[in-house]
């Protein structure tokens, strides 16, 4: 069985309502455990975040994709003992497919890239937003849906790409107004692992599960995480040495322990000193614990946190070179970060930057006598034909409708009166001028 159903079981379901005989409800009207609703104001802010995801897309000439929220489950069966992968929300479909509700973007933007095969040419700069989803216990009541806006650049093994995408990430935080005094983007590569697992002969088949396990530093206690990699069967001098160069917080430190020659420090290297061209050097910071939580990162890896250090990473991502090829395609290069709606929401709220987004309406038409209806119809069609956004208001006493008028920010109120429609005439009343006059029905605009 799936975990999904699995679970029903596991999770302490509340006993019935004693019953009163006085049910009205017929239906729960929450949304299933770890989902959320947007009612009008929380979608005003998610169009909000997400307008600016799009904007910061623009900026960077990629280019909008999408894909079915439901994937094969296959392509998200990985053997490192990621998180990601123990939540699968899978089951199987009337057909007997194993299909997941997707936990992440990124391989579903890999099989795009192999399906359209030699019909794009690379680089190929792709951005989406969409929803993932996680089957967590809900034992810590986390939530198990978010948006991700992703980013990826495919086919550019330099490290102008991941400079890139960071670029991206500064100019999101910008737009927010959030600055680098509350938020900074630590910055490493998994070719410091790498190397370290070199040093001490680790075979390369360990180096997934090696990461996976290092990325829960600071989430498990330091002795919890070398037990782990123990188990891993990481000799202990080994897992000594790799916990002793992921703290390390110096360029020229790690360049001490893996040479001159090293990969790894050229990589961040040049990241640094393109940082200093485009203009975010404050932003970013070298910190070798820096893993991230995904098996197939091969290179560049950060994410961006809360320099307060109260909340979970507000986005992340990095290289995976090896991800195409072990869907079968040529080896090409490749790197993203996929940012969540939820963590960024929670800061904003922490740093009193949600922005006041009210309702935009533009016009408020009322019919003063019932037998104006059709009338005022005619005058709302004329506007809506204009572009003006148009808010039609019925079986209302006039108080009320000037209180509305306030609440939803309406730029004029027209009253379609007997006496002035007689003489093929409106009265308008100007809400932020206070001005009242009539005006001719087609003069109206
Ligand atoms: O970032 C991990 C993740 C994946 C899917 C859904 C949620 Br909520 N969180």
């Amino acid at each position: 069985s799936s975990t999904a159903t699995q679970d029903s079981a596991d999770e302490v379901a509340e006993p019935p309502p004693l019953a009163t005989g006085k049910e009205t409800s017929v239906v729960d009207v929450n949304p299933p455990r770890g989902t959320r609703d947007f009612p009008p104001e929380d979608m005003r802010l998610r169009n909000w975040l997400f307008q600016n995801f799009r904007e910061v897309s623009r900026l960077l000439s990629f280019e909008e994709v999408d894909f079915p929220v439901l994937e094969s489950e296959a392509l998200f069966i990985r053997k490192a003992g990621e998180e990601i992968t123990q939540q699968l929300y899978n089951f199987e479909d009337k057909g007997g497919r194993r299909v997941v509700l997707r936990p992440e973007i990124t391989p579903s933007l890999a099989r795009l890239v192999i399906k359209q095969g030699k019909s794009v040419s690379l680089p190929l700069k792709w951005f989406t937003i969409g929803q993932c989803w996680r089957y967590e216990r809900m034992t810590r009541g986390r939530r198990r849906e978010h948006y991700q806006w992703n980013m990826d650049i495919i086919g550019v093994s330099k490290v102008r790409a991941e400079a890139e995408l960071i670029h991206a990430i500064v100019l999101l935080f910008e737009r927010l107004g959030v600055t680098s005094l509350d938020v900074g983007i630590r910055v490493s590569s998994r070719k410091v692992l790498q190397a370290v697992l070199q040093m001490y002969s680790i075979p390369e088949h360990l180096f997934m599960e090696v990461c996976v396990i290092v990325d829960k530093l600071g989430k498990l206690s330091r002795e919890e995480v070398e037990k782990e990699l123990m188990q891993a069967g990481v000799l202990l001098e080994a897992v000594k040495g790799i916990v002793e160069v992921l703290s390390l917080k110096s360029l020229s430190k790690l360049e001490e322990v893996l040479g001159s020659d090293s990969e790894a420090v050229a990589d961040l290297k040049r990241l640094f000193s393109l940082a200093e061209h485009y203009g975010y050097s404050e932003w970013i910071t070298f910190d070798a614990s820096v893993v991230r939580g995904l098996a197939y990162y091969t290179g560049i890896v950060f994410e961006a946190f809360d320099r307060a250090g109260k909340l979970r990473a507000i986005c992340g991502g990095g290289r995976y070179d090896r991800l195409l090829s072990t869907f079968g395609s040529d080896d090409i290069p490749a790197c993203g970060f996929g940012f969540g709606d939820a963590v960024i929401v929670e800061f904003l709220k922490e740093k009193g930057l949600v922005p006041d987004i009210a309702r935009q309406v533009e016009d408020i038409v009322f019919p003063l006598d019932v037998e104006l209806e059709g009338p005022a119809s005619k005058v709302v069609s004329s506007l809506r034909r204009k572009g003006r956004s148009v808010d039609l208001i019925e079986d209302k006493r006039l108080k009320w409708v000037f209180k509305h008028a306030e609440r939803i920010n309406a730029s004029r109120l027209v009253l379609v009166g007997n006496s002035e429609w007689q003489r093929g005439m409106v009265r308008v009343k100007n809400l932020s001028t206070r001005e009242e006059y009539e005006i001719k029905i087609d003069e109206l605009c």
